[in-house]
């Protein structure tokens, strides 16, 4: 993924005056970044997420950066007249893949979620947890620069569940951005960049908390911005601490655990950080330097 993918004042109603279910929308999903979506029951994290896959297109307001996408659907229309290898290799070769390629990863997939057993079987014929299996394994198949999960674990035994908390931090690590909303709250808890609640019709936007423990292992980073640059915002919610060292120079101090969140935000930052040294805080020295 180059760059962000942007929400410019959308708003989305369904019909001609039907109420607006999101409006004012002003998002970026930037690349290497993991986004949670949540709010309660019908308030439109659906809408948005189909919005991001390109799938609907805003009533008003601009979409702008679209990234090669996939998408888990929140319902997949499992009754297809596919078994999941035939499916999954048809759509490799619809996403540009050579034939032997696209075998090879539906079978790698299908493997993957533990679903190798029923490969071959008509997907008609699928229960719908194994259904979830073909549905995620879609989405993961061509390497997407934007994911978009919709519900995605529900109906996943646990094994393909942690399967796919796996793939998504890959996704994430290869520089890929994913979206994601789920019911469950310890879903990749301490894992997102940004959570946003969807409120009536807005969204609110909650950063990044740290929670690492005060006293776990610390990182220093020093990385130099922009002339007269701040550090990124999305950066500044994982650090402990933020001393302008020189001019545009600075030392971010920043749990080891969250380290590369704020090295992945620096290096995509609009310009980029220049990051001149990582190492870990020897606190015993660094309490001593400050006396
Ligand atoms: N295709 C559609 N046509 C008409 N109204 C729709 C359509 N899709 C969604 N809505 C309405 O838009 C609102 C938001 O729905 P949406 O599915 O986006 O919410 P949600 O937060 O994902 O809900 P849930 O948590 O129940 O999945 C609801 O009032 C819903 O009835």
């Amino acid at each position: 993924m180059q760059r962000d993918l942007r929400l410019d004042n959308v708003g989305r109603r369904y019909g001609f005056r039907g109420p607006w279910v999101l409006r004012g929308v002003h998002l970026a999903v930037a690349p290497g970044t993991l986004t949670r979506v949540e709010g309660p029951n019908g308030t439109g994290k659906s809408t948005l997420l189909r919005l991001l896959a390109g799938l609907d297109a805003p009533t008003e307001g601009r979409i702008t950066g679209r990234p090669r996408t996939a998408y888990v659907p929140e319902r997949f229309p499992s009754a297809l007249p596919f078994t999941p290898h035939g499916y999954l290799t048809h759509l490799g070769t619809i996403h540009g893949l050579s034939h032997r390629t696209a075998t090879r990863a539906a079978g790698e997939w299908l493997d993957r979620f533990g679903a190798a057993a029923y490969a071959r079987t008509p997907m008609a014929q699928l229960s719908k947890g194994s259904s979830q299996k073909v549905a995620v394994a879609q989405a993961l198949l061509a390497e997407p620069e934007l994911l978009v999960l919709d519900e995605a674990w529900t109906g996943l035994d646990a094994a393909a569940r942690t399967e796919l908390e796996r793939a998504v931090a890959e996704r994430t690590a290869a520089g890929g951005a994913v979206v994601f909303v789920d019911h469950d709250p310890r879903r990749l808890a301490g894992a997102p960049d940004t959570t946003y609640t969807v409120r009536d019709g807005a969204l609110e936007r909650r950063t990044r908390e740290t929670t690492a423990p005060a006293d776990g292992p610390q990182v220093v980073v020093e990385a130099q911005g922009p002339q007269g640059g701040q550090p990124p915002t999305d950066a500044m919610g994982a650090l402990v601490s933020a001393e302008e060292a020189a001019p545009g120079t600075y030392r971010l101090t920043v749990p080891a655990s969250h380290s590369d969140i704020v090295l992945r935000t620096l290096l995509t930052a609009r310009p980029p950080w220049h990051v001149v040294s990582v190492h870990p805080l020897d606190s015993r020295l660094d309490k001593d330097s400050r006396r």
